[in-house]
Formats: C-alpha cells, structure tokens, sequence
C-alpha cells in the first residue's frame, strides 16, 4: 500500500511516499515559502537525482498540486499514476482533548481540528489547508490526522493543569496539552531498543530541540510531563517563541508599547527566541556561525537556550525521582554538538559524563554520547516523525478495510 505523509506548515509543505507495510521511502520532498513569489519545491525521489525548482506558489491547494504533478512526472517522478496512493496521513499539532489517538478524517474531525485553531494558530490553520487541498485533488482517497498533542494525553492532573480557577479547565479546556507527542514516542522506544532495556523500566527525558522545542519526562514510556502547554509556546527558548516567560509581561508590553493583543502574540511567536536575544537569526547554524566570530549577543542567546533547556532536564529528573537518559534529536538535537556539550559537561551532578569526541563525531544514526561509565547515559536518536504518521495511517486503513 503506497501511502503519502503530508506535514502542512504555515508557509511550507513537506511530505513522504511510504511503500507500507515495507515502510521504503519511495520518496520526500518540501515546499517552502508558500505565498510568494519565489516559493522552492525540493524533491528527492528515490534512487533518483534530486530536483529543487523555485516558483510561485500562493496557496496550499497550489502547492499540493505541485507536489502531485512532480510525483507522476515522466522523468523525475516516482508513480505512474496518482490513483497508485491509496492513503494520506497528516500531521496534525493540536487535538485537544478530543483524540488520544490517531482517527480517520471525517467533517467532525475536521471541525474539531477548525475548533482548536486559537490554540494552535502557526499551525492547525495549515494542517486543514492540507487536508482540503487533498479534498481538492484527490476527492475519493481515505485521510488519516495524527495528532502531536495525542501521546501527552497519559499527563496526569498534577502536570496538566494550571494553578488557575479550576472553572478555566473546566468551561474552556485550558490545560497542559504538549506537543512534539510523535517524536517523544519515537526517540524513547528507540532509546530503549538502543538500551537494551525494556521501556517500561526506563527514566527518560526527551529533548525534541528543532524550530519548535519540547522536552518531556517519559517514565515507563508513559509521557508524565512535558514543557510545551496549552499552546506551543510554553516551555523552552525556541528558534522565534519565547517559551516560559512572566504572563504579567504580556499586559505590561501591551500598555507600555501600545500593543494590542495579536501584536503581542505575535512578538512573542515569531520575534522573540533566539532571533529576538541573538539579533541575527532563528537558525541555530547561524547563531554558532555568529559565536566563532565573537559576536557577544549570539554567545547570550546561546547560553539563554542552553540554560533553560539544562533547567528542564533537572526539573523532570526530580519529577521522575530519578534519570537514566537524556535523548536529544530533532535538527539542532541532532546536529549540534557545541548545545549537546553545554548541556551535558553542567549536568555531571546528575551523574552524566560526556564523551567529548563521540559528542563531535560527524555521524547521523542512533548514537551514544556517554562515556562507558556514565551513570546516566546521553544518546543523540534522530526522530521520524513522518515513519509514526505512516504506520498509524495504514494501521487504521487496514482496520477500515477489515471492518468493511
Ligand atoms: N548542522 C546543524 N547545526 C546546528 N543546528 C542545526 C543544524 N541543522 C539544523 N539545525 C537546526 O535545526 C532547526 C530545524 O529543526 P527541524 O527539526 O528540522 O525543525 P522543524 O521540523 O520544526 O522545521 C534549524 O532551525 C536549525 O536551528
Ligand atoms: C508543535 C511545534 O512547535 O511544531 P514545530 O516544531 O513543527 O513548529
Ligand atoms: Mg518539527
């Protein structure tokens, strides 16, 4: 079965041909900078060379048609035919309270998923974009939404609720979600398998560190807290989000500045973070790049993000009464060895000893960065979020196809 994984972004499209129940890419591509002029469609089918073409690509439906077309294209393409895919799976970021598992797309779904845009507005808006633009190309194909917020959803009380009125929680939702869930769940079943220990008996914590950053405590494989809340703004310093901040700073900003409340979601969205601190950029490549030069605002920005990533970890091993690994992955997770080295050399209390050279070492697969001793072991396990969407979607296909 030939399924096809779609991540809709707000101004991006990335997405994975699965052969399943193989799980053989077949192939992978994005396209970025949806709504403009010079939107770049990258795709690399497999076995095959790599194409990137820039174009104007205004809308999602636009974008999809693209990704179509280039998918059965006579020479660069990897099928004969659309009708070959027989699925879709989206990722889909906020899934409220309603899902704690993955569900097939239905219109209550999707009001559903319609319903929870305030809490999600970088990125539920786009996730329907998605699932309309395949409505739109492919009118008859089975969707299946898997949800980031879903695998949080074992969080007890004591780590989703707010110290707000209860009535909050009670009429609105508004509660601890997490975000991030597919990759939690992911990299700490690999963990384990790279472990050699059954999953039940293991203290983790998960650092998801890409744009968007999460890190979660996972006790017995069970999420029992993680730092991104009702919103994925919560927790850590982000490339753009600020993460933890005193809400008191939200009504002060907007008095002193004049702000209005969009204004001030949005500064605390898309302009703050490592761009905001560093004065350069979100991108973490940049900001090391910056650090070389001796440039002192991207050396604090970088510090700020080390620290208050290192506060997390410390936090969720008292929460766990203890810690056997930490996990780092996503793109900075997994690339940056300068941020891995920071984090662990000051957490030796812990009983975390780094292995410098294995931390620098240029590999990309599931990788130790402890020494042999260390009590608490460092792993680097790169995540795949798109492998959880693919599996969970033909999951449910096959489950549709055995009940009909
Ligand atoms: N070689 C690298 N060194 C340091 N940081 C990197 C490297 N490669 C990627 N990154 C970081 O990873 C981020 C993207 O992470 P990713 O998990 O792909 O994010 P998302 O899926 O949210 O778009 C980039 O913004 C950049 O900061
Ligand atoms: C939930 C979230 O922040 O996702 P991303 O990292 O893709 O922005
Ligand atoms: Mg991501």
């Amino acid at each position: 079965m030939i399924i096809l994984v779609v991540n809709a972004g707000s101004s991006s499209l990335k997405f994975q041909l699965y052969q399943m129940k193989d799980e053989t890419v077949l192939a992978k591509g994005k396209v970025e900078r949806i709504g403009m002029e010079s939107a770049i469609l990258h795709f690399e089918p497999a076995g095959k060379q790599e194409i990137r073409e820039v174009r104007e690509i205004l809308e999602h439906t636009t974008a999809f048609r693209k990704v179509m077309d280039i998918l059965v294209h006579p020479v660069h393409g990897i099928l004969q035919s659309v009708d070959q895919i027989e699925a879709v799976g989206h990722r889909v970021v906020h899934g409220g309270e309603s899902f704690s598992g993955s569900v097939l797309v239905d219109e209550e779904v999707k009001r559903e998923i319609k319903r929870l845009f305030d809490l999600a507005p970088l990125h539920n808006p786009a996730h329907i974009l998605g699932i309309q633009a395949v409505e739109a190309n492919m009118p008859d194909i089975p969707q299946a939404v898997v949800f980031d917020t879903a695998f949080h959803q074992t969080m007890p009380p004591t780590s989703y609720l707010y110290p707000i009125p209860m009535v909050l929680y009670k009429k609105h939702k508004i509660r601890r979600y997490g975000f991030h869930g597919m990759s939690h769940a992911y990299v700490s079943e690999r963990a384990a398998a790279f472990l050699g220990r059954p999953l039940k008996e293991l203290k983790l914590v998960t650092c998801h560190i890409g744009n968007g950053a999460s890190c979660a405590a996972i006790l017995g494989g069970r999420s029992m807290d993680t730092s991104m809340g009702m919103t994925p703004l919560e927790g850590l310093m982000m490339g753009t989000r600020s993460g933890d901040i005193d809400p008191a700073i939200v009504p002060v900003t907007m008095s002193k500045e004049d702000l209005t409340l969009a204004e001030v979601s949005s500064m605390l969205n898309r302009h703050s973070g490592l761009m905001a601190i560093s004065g350069i950029g979100s991108d973490m490549r940049e900001i090391e790049q910056a650090i070389k030069t001796g440039d002192r605002n991207a050396s604090l920005a970088f510090e700020m993000y080390e620290y208050r990533l290192r506060k997390y970890i410390g936090a969720y091993a008292a929460a766990m009464n203890g810690l056997d690994a930490v996990v780092f992955t996503a793109g900075v997770g997994e690339n940056s060895a300068m941020l891995r080295a920071a984090v662990c050399r000051n957490l030796s209390f812990l009983g975390i000893e780094l292995d410098e050279q294995a931390n620098e070492r240029k590999e990309s697969g599931e990788r130790e960065i402890t020494a042999p001793e260390s009590k608490v072991k460092a792993l680097v396990i790169p995540t795949n979020e798109e492998l959880v969407i693919a599996r969970d979607t033909y999951r449910l296909i096959l489950h549709r196809n055995d009940v009909e």
